[in-house]
């Protein structure tokens, strides 16, 4: 799914109001239906309901709600906000139809007024500030905010929490409004895809309100989610008529003294996800474990106690880095191997470490190869950003310079290509922030490139697999007891969901 500026989805609005031959306060009033229903689906008509309304658009949104669900016969309340000259056009309208239906129900407070005391029963909307957000709250705006933030009453965003830019990330400090839920037209707004606006949007509900499909389809940007439709898209089912030898062949190359678990995970992830056969490549010392863990997979000893030499079987595709820790043999081998390497190729943890400390490999790496640093790796190899949307900025740059695929682990992992595109996934969850996930993503993404997937889209599949099975463990034993073993297991589910079959 594409992600727009506030102002490409201004110009949606436009086109669409346009297309449609509708009004804009036509619009506004589907944007408000589109909540109404979305409440009245999650809370009973007597739940008692305060709208806090500024004066632009998404005020307008706040004030068509309140009468609707007035119609309705919820006990809805506004407040307006008085923070500017004038109320935008729909605005108005919409304060004139709510002042029509229920006066005694509007309230406008002048600067400097707050709320008095708040029943915390009450559910408060938030309609102050949305995509027209021009620059940080200030002042009465950015203390009633904090006012708000304060209360323990539940608080639902339209459209953005107030205060939150949509293409920017707040300064740490900054007034924004903390909300359980955040009901959003259409587009996730690409602030909501980084971790510093989590605590503000709460869970993210978008509502359709069926803005122009032209529009969309016709409208360029760089960045995107990976959600089910896009993996589906990206799904290749299996050829009924292959065998082994025409789904791939995998080799993960790492393993250390008490980490061998690193890439035995990695070697589980990749034998659940479609192989055809799999290498280890690891020391002499892991043999007899990794033989016992996966006897699926074969073993190629890669050295006595370290990693000391990488060298690929026939046409394999490898993935190098789980627990390989960073001996000085072991950077001679990665060097040596990438020199000569031209196929696809996975680097992750300790691989990444060793390139961080000789740049230089950067340059010879082979064209889309795919790279899974977390942040702190990131930092090593590409240097500080100032917050994390910034940092996906860095991996734009640095993908399109080297012609890599990076894959930015977190919240929602950012899979960057070299053509400066920007996939940020939807599956996953704190769950899988533990020892050896990642491990686990590098064997899927090597599955996948052994498999014939171009890495751009090995990149985006594998990693909405990855946290869709870790999704579904969580949902089967709960966060906390997730541990990256479990992730393989859940990998058949995960591939079966894909083809609608689960
Ligand atoms: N996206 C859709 O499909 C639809 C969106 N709708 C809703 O419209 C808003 C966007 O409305 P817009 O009028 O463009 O903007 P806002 O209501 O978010 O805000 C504009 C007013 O806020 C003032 N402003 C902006 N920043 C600040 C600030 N930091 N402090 C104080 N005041 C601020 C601005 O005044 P100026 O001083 O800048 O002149 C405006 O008064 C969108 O989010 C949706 O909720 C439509 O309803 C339909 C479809
Ligand atoms: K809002």
């Amino acid at each position: 799914m594409k992600i727009f500026t506030a102002r490409q989805i201004r110009e949606c609005d436009a086109f669409t109001i346009q297309e449609e031959g509708i009004t804009s306060a036509d619009l506004m009033e589907r944007a408000a239906n589109a909540c109404a229903s979305w409440l009245q689906q999650h809370y009973s008509n007597h739940t008692p309901v305060l709208v806090v309304c500024g004066m632009g658009n998404n005020g307008g949104d706040g004030l068509a709600l309140t009468r609707i669900l007035l119609q309705q016969g919820y006990p809805a309340r506004a407040v307006v906000l008085r923070h500017a000259a004038q109320f935008s056009p729909d605005a108005a309208h919409n304060l004139t139809l709510l002042h029509q239906l229920m006066p005694e129900n509007i309230r406008i407070l002048e600067p400097g007024q707050y709320l008095s005391t708040l029943s915390e029963d009450i559910l408060v909307i938030d309609a102050l500030f949305g995509t027209g957000l021009n620059r940080p709250l200030e002042d009465w705006p950015a203390s009633f905010v904090q006012e708000l933030n304060a209360l323990s009453n539940t608080v639902i965003a339209i459209d953005t929490p107030s205060g939150l830019p949509a293409d920017s990330l707040p300064e740490p400090e900054a007034a924004v409004i903390r909300a359980q839920y955040t009901l959003s037209f259409q587009f996730y707004k690409r602030s909501f895809l980084h971790p510093e606006a989590a605590v503000h949007t709460g869970a993210v509900h978008l509502l359709d309100i069926g803005l122009s499909t032209q529009y969309i389809t016709a409208t360029h940007t760089q960045y995107y989610t990976t959600g089910a439709a896009t993996a589906a898209a990206l799904y290749k089912p299996r050829n009924p008529f292959g065998h082994k030898g025409s789904f791939g062949k995998v080799q993960l190359v790492g393993g250390s003294y008490g980490k061998m678990g690193a890439i035995a995970l990695s070697t589980r992830a990749a034998l659940r996800s479609g192989a055809g056969l799999v290498f280890t490549a690891a020391p002499e010392t892991g043999n007899t474990i990794l033989q016992v863990l996966n006897p699926e997979a074969m073993f190629i000893a890669a050295g006595k106690e370290v990693v000391e030499k990488i060298k690929a079987e026939d046409k394999a595709v490898l993935g190098i880095g789980p627990g390989m820790g960073q001996a000085p043999e072991t950077g001679a081998a990665l060097l040596r191997y990438i020199r000569s390497a031209n196929g696809s190729l996975v680097l992750d943890a300790d691989a990444l470490n060793l390139v961080a400390a000789e740049k230089d490999m950067l340059h010879l790496l082979p064209a889309h190869t795919i790279i899974t640093p977390h942040p702190r790796e990131f930092e090593r190899l590409f240097g500080k950003a100032p917050d994390s949307m910034l940092q996906v900025e860095l991996a734009r740059a640095n993908a399109m310079k080297y012609n890599i695929c990076i894959v930015l682990k977190g919240h929602h992992t950012a899979v960057v290509l070299p053509t400066g595109a920007c996939w940020y996934n939807t599956t996953g969850n704190a769950g899988m922030a533990t020892g050896g996930s990642g491990d686990v993503l590098t064997g899927i993404l090597t599955a996948l490139l052994a498999q014939g997937y171009t890495p751009a889209d090995a990149a985006r599949l594998g990693v909405y697999l990855h946290g869709l099975a870790g999704d579904l463990a969580a949902a089967a034993s709960g966060q906390e007891a997730l541990i990256a073993g479990d992730l393989p297991d859940w990998l058949g589910a995960a591939f079966r969901s894909l083809s609608g079959d689960l």
